[in-house]
């Protein structure tokens, strides 16, 4: 049996550039996979039903779905669409919202970052509020406006984790410090999602799989950026290469892990 590194589908935004169309993925979630994670990031892209993620899923030993500035589109919480909710991207949404159900049915340790938090809450039936600022009482969640990323990305408020909650457990600590860089938020929370920590406003911040087989867990925030600097962030995707090492001991490493045993 032939030992092979550990492979983490990373999910893609499809970006026209240049007169092309990409299928893209920022480079900070590579790099805190294949650093943070110590795991392959490989680039899923966004071809909705054109790929077969069952067959993909057989593949891998983690998923990782990113943030990004587009919303997931209101259709798919049955809410109509207006100027509020846009940019778009119909065809992540159309991969990235059967990827995190498939991936949670089979056990596929799954990390979901910012917008993948939000897809998460969309793929179990919970719905989003969009330009949260607006709303009475709630802090403005959006980005510093800066060219500098490192500004954008500075950490900016507490948030609260839950005692005795997976994500506490993690960070080992009752509060930790995030950055914040989204005008959506978590509105119903999905039934099949647990509430593991809020900001000061009540924003929902963190999440975990309610009963999930294996890890599954979500943050509004963006720990990929500050992986190598912050421990709260480092400790996430530590804990999510450890899963992910883990399932691919229990499916077996090497090429036959496609024969995985669920
Ligand atoms: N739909 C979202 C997007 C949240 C998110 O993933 N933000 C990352 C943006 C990174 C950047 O601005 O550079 C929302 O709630 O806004």
């Amino acid at each position: 049996m032939q030992d092979r590194p550990p492979l983490v589908l990373v999910t893609a935004d499809v970006k026209e550039l240049d007169t092309y169309r990409w299928h893209a993925t920022v480079s900070t979630y590579i790099n805190a996979v294949a650093v943070g994670a110590g795991a392959i990031p490989l680039i899923l892209p966004s071809l909705g039903e054109d790929i077969d993620v069952d067959a993909v899923l057989d593949r891998v030993d983690g998923v990782l779905v990113t943030g990004s500035r587009s919303n997931v589109h209101p259709s798919n919480y049955a809410v109509e669409e207006n100027d509020d909710f846009a940019p778009f991207d119909r065809e992540r949404d159309m991969t990235t919202l059967p990827l995190i159900a498939q991936a949670v049915e089979r056990a596929v340790p799954l990390f979901v970052i910012c917008r993948g938090f939000q897809e998460l809450n969309v793929a179990f039936g919970g719905t989003l509020a969009t330009e949260i600022q607006r709303q009475p009482g709630r802090l403005d969640h959006r980005a510093p406006q800066s060219d500098d990323h490192d500004v954008r990305f500075a950490l900016a408020h507490d948030v609260a984790l839950k005692e005795d909650g997976v994500i506490a457990g993690i960070v080992g600590s009752p509060t930790i410090r995030v950055n914040s860089l989204h005008r959506q938020a978590v509105d119903r929370l999905a039934d099949m999602l647990v509430l593991e920590g809020t900001a000061p406003d009540g924003t929902i911040e963190a999440v975990r799989v309610r009963d999930a087989k294996g890890f599954a867990i979500g943050v509004q925030w963006h720990p990929e950026y500050w992986v190598t600097s912050d421990e709260p962030s480092k400790r996430l995707f530590k804990a999510f290469g450890d899963a992910v090492r883990e399932r691919q001991r229990l499916t077996q490493g090497g090429i036959a892990g496609s024969q995985a045993a669920e």
